[in-house]
């Protein structure tokens, strides 16, 4: 890729020392760069990279682009001084990644909980379809059947623009997204052209990075605003329209909004909800007409996250009947909701519920078929979002016996996050056990057969964050063992 022509439509403060003809690749982390390549110095959260542009010359940077003079050896390496380094990464990836949204389908879901839910039904049903989609989420990047491990929900801007240049190149023309506060925040998103957007709800969660709610609720809008303004183009909003922000992010965006919701009069709803324990049935209105819809996925906010995925892929204009056919055999999504397939005489369910909006979904959709006790475990993450503790405890109180416990404790003290969930129960019946194995195991030993146990809190993960430590650890083979040894000794 010539390097001129990476340094178009944003100002140039300084350029000093001669530019390579050509450079071969892109980094933003010193200790990856290769030879003749771009170096992007920024000021991050924990460091500040313009510290770090020595080692990316001895490791074969060719070009700086920075925002303040360096001391360099301008024979081998040129400098390019700009306002602002994030933005003007924005520019350059999507030019030397040669704007590879412009040309792919690309479904963006923001929302505080159901991202993961919504991409994943999006990715599976198009690809029943016949059209292939690559996937990146929480989950990690997806295309092809191959997956690859990401650092952050939302990747930053030049994995961003390579995952997507690599889409394009293998011809798979859908893309679907998640899209995190601190994504768009951080301007992740920079630089790609979405099509379809998709809003799941609202609720408290990351205060220790947003100031308020409403700040929350406002970068959250950023992704409708994100559409653009071309009205050329074939592009959709599709709103929840049961939450409160349905109004305000009507009107960031040109495009049409299509709505979905259970308790309002959405362009798809749902009517007549049968919870069961391994499905849920319901009578789904839509502007294709009336449809039963069957889905593996439990509970109320599984509907929605269904609706949504519907909604959302009738407006790519994929008929409504298709998508309900496809929905059936759509199995639980990685450890939300998942039920633990063991021949035990107790109910288990892996769930990934870390807000409080999540808890009080998560025994909402157990209720409807409990027959004895149900076990709430419930745990939170350290160094984050303390605010959050109390009110998840106080939602998890809904449950017959609770135990709360920690998610990742990373470098905060045990004891202080168990002390600020405690806060927030309203009755006695807990046990709180900082470590989270011997948290499982307490959950299995005081079971009784009949009952229903939710584990919240990893999901999927397979790590435990203790100290700065990544330990492998797994829900689903602590859960299992404990299971066994109760009941099949
Ligand atoms: C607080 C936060 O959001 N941090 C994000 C931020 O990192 P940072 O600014 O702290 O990076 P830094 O460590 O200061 O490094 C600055 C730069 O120096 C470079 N560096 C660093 C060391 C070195 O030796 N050489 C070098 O060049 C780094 O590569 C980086 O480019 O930019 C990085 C690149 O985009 C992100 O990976 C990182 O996410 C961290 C890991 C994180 O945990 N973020 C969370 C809060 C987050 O973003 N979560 C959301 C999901 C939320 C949810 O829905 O649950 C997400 O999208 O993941
Ligand atoms: N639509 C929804 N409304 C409320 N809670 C939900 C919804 N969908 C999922 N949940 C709850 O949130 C948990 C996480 O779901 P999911 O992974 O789909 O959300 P997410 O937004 O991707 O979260 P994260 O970005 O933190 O991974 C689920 O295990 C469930 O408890």
């Amino acid at each position: 890729m010539k390097t001129a022509t990476l340094f178009t439509y944003f100002k140039i403060v300084n350029f000093i020392g001669t530019l390579p003809e050509n450079i071969n690749q892109i980094h933003v982390d010193s200790r990856d760069v290769k030879p003749n390549s771009m170096f992007i110095c920024t000021r991050g959260f924990t460091v500040d990279s313009h510290d770090f542009y020595q080692e990316a010359i001895d490791n074969g940077a060719t070009v700086i682009v920075a925002e303040k003079p360096l001391d360099i050896d301008l024979d081998k390496t040129a400098l390019v001084i700009v306002k602002d380094t994030y933005k003007a990464m924005a520019h350059i990836a999507n030019k030397f990644y040669k704007n590879p949204s412009s040309q792919l389908n690309v479904i963006g879901v923001t929302g505080t909980n159901g991202k993961t839910t919504v991409t994943t039904l999006i990715h599976s049903m198009l690809q029943k379809a016949g059209q292939a989609a690559a996937l990146s989420g929480t989950i990690g990047l997806e295309m092809h059947g191959e997956k690859y491990t990401s650092e952050n929900t939302t990747c930053d801007i030049l994995t961003n623009q390579k995952f997507l240049n690599k889409t394009l190149a293998e011809n798979v023309p859908n893309m679907v997204m998640e899209v995190s506060s601190h994504g768009l925040c951080q301007g992740r998103l920079w630089g790609i052209d979405f099509d379809i957007v998709v809003f799941t709800n609202l609720s408290q969660d990351h205060l220790d990075y947003h100031d308020s709610i409403e700040e929350y609720g406002y970068v959250k809008g950023l992704l409708f605003a994100q559409l653009g303004q071309d009205l050329n183009m074939d592009k959709y909003v599709v709103l929840n329209q049961d939450d409160p922000w349905f109004e305000t992010y009507s009107y960031w965006s040109p495009f049409e909004v299509i709505s979905y919701g259970i308790h309002s009069d959405a362009d798809f709803s749902a009517k007549n909800i049968r919870y069961q324990e391994d499905s849920t049935l319901y009578t789904l209105l839509s502007p294709e007409g009336e449809y039963e819809v069957q889905t593996q996925l439990l509970g109320e906010f599984n509907v929605y996250n269904s609706l949504a995925a519907i909604a959302s892929l009738f407006a790519k204009g994929l008929h409504v009947a298709q998508l309900v056919e496809y929905l059936v055999d759509i199995g639980p999504i990685n450890g939300r909701m998942e039920k633990v397939e063991l021949d035990v005489p107790v109910t288990l369910y892996i769930d990934y519920a870390h807000t409080s909006d999540a808890i009080e979904k998560s025994i909402d959709a157990v209720l409807p078929f409990k027959k004895r006790k149900l076990i709430f475990l419930v745990g939170t993450g350290g160094d984050r979002d303390s605010f959050k503790r109390p009110d998840m405890a106080e939602k998890a109180s809904v449950a017959d016996y609770v135990i709360l416990t920690i998610n990742d404790p990373r470098t905060e003290n045990p004891e202080k996050i168990l002390a600020d969930m405690e806060k927030g129960m309203l009755h006695d019946n807990y046990r709180a056990i900082a470590n989270r194995s011997e948290a499982i195991a307490h959950a299995l030993d005081i079971s009784e057969p009949g009952d229903i146990i939710v584990f919240a809190g990893k999901g999927q993960e397979d790590y435990q964050i203790i100290g700065n430590k990544k330990l492998p650890y797994s829900d689903f083979e602590t859960v299992c063992e404990n299971a066994i040894k109760k009941y099949k000794n």
